[in-house]
């Protein structure tokens, strides 16, 4: 079954979209928009489903049930005139490593019957300069760093201009400043107008880089819409600098706030407020009254994780 018309200014549309393998549901009636023009990212933790949607979303497989359109046309079905609209990474870049950098791009230029073979060596110029590997243009791919074997594979994903980048953990196994460098293209990227969907595990990730987000659990949507009201749906947490934490955690409890966790290293003590929250200035004197030594005081915004395990009742599993 397929919606009946797409809706106006989203560019991924599923409804009910379901995958069933032998014994496990992978993706269960997920109903996802994405708005033309985000960052989207799409959130959970290994094993959650990401990948297998993002196949069907990219026609790689069938669903067993429910629908996808993508760039308003439905999915498989309309696979030959979406997909050299869409920018695909997934599972890492497939790379010759005997080749230079830019002899894998001609490769996949070449293989693309839409590309005209007078404007290649431009194309696949513009490219590398985009990503950044100009300079490292004609080095074999087998030494280049993954950061720089990530990029490379972006880079084949921009050699035509696109309506929409398909990201698969784009940033998956890079360090840091590689993490950056992939942060800092989509950023650029969406700049110019093309709608980025991501995947991730990583909640950090989505906090820098997306404008939207999905939050997927054991299959299942969670949530999903702008990134800064996912948060803001979740209280923050309150904390308290001190040497003191016995104390403190006694005159926080008889104010409301509950979880209440003392960190011995970082002289915290954080907490939960009640629905109802007390004059944050009176929760301040009333612990200075009982004698406690306060050092910092405030309340920490809620982030996505805070929102993960609100929804959830799970903790995120960031290192998978
Ligand atoms: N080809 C397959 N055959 C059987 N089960 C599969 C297959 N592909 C995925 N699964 C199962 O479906 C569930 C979702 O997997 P999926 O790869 O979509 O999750 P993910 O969120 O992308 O996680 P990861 O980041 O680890 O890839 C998992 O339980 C996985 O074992």
């Amino acid at each position: 079954m397929t919606p009946v018309a797409p809706t106006p200014g989203v560019v991924i549309e599923t409804s009910g979209l379901a995958k069933q393998y032998r014994g496990t549901l992978a993706v269960d009636g997920l109903d996802l928009q994405v708005p033309r023009g985000s960052v989207f990212g799409f959130l959970g933790p290994n094993g959650s489903g990401k990948t297998t949607t993002i196949r069907m979303l990219m026609g790689l497989i069938e669903p067993t049930a429910g629908s996808a359109r993508v760039l308003g046309r439905p999915m498989p079905r309309s696979s030959r005139s979406v997909l050299p609209k869409v920018g695909a990474l997934i599972e890492g870049p497939a790379l010759y490593g005997f080749l230079s950098g830019q002899d894998n791009l001609i490769r996949y230029d070449a293989a693309d019957p839409t590309a005209d073979p007078r404007t290649r060596k431009a194309r696949v110029g513009s490219a590398l300069d985009r990503v950044g590997l100009t300079a490292a243009a004609g080095k074999k791919a087998k030494a280049y760093s993954l950061g720089m074997k990530q990029r490379l594979g972006l880079a084949s994903a921009l050699l035509q201009p696109r309506e929409l980048l398909v990201l698969d953990e784009p940033t998956n196994g890079l360090d840091p400043q590689g993490m950056r460098e992939i942060r800092a293209l989509v950023r650029e990227l969406a700049d110019d107008g093309t709608t980025v969907f991501l995947s991730s595990h990583l909640l950090d990730e989505i906090e820098q880089v997306c404008t939207h987000a999905a939050v997927m659990a054991r299959g299942r949507l969670i949530t999903q819409g702008p990134v800064a009201e996912l948060s803001a749906g979740t209280r923050g947490r309150l904390e308290v600098t001190t040497p003191d934490p016995v104390e403190t955690v006694r005159v926080l409890a008889a104010h409301g706030v509950t979880d209440l966790v003392t960190d011995p290293h970082t002289a915290q003590v954080t907490g939960e407020l009640p629905a109802e929250p007390p004059d944050l200035a009176e929760l301040n004197a009333a612990l200075v009254a009982a004698g406690v030594r306060v050092r910092g005081f405030g309340l920490r915004r809620a982030s996505l994780e805070d929102a993960f395990v609100a929804l959830t009742g799970e903790g995120f599993d960031v290192a998978g």
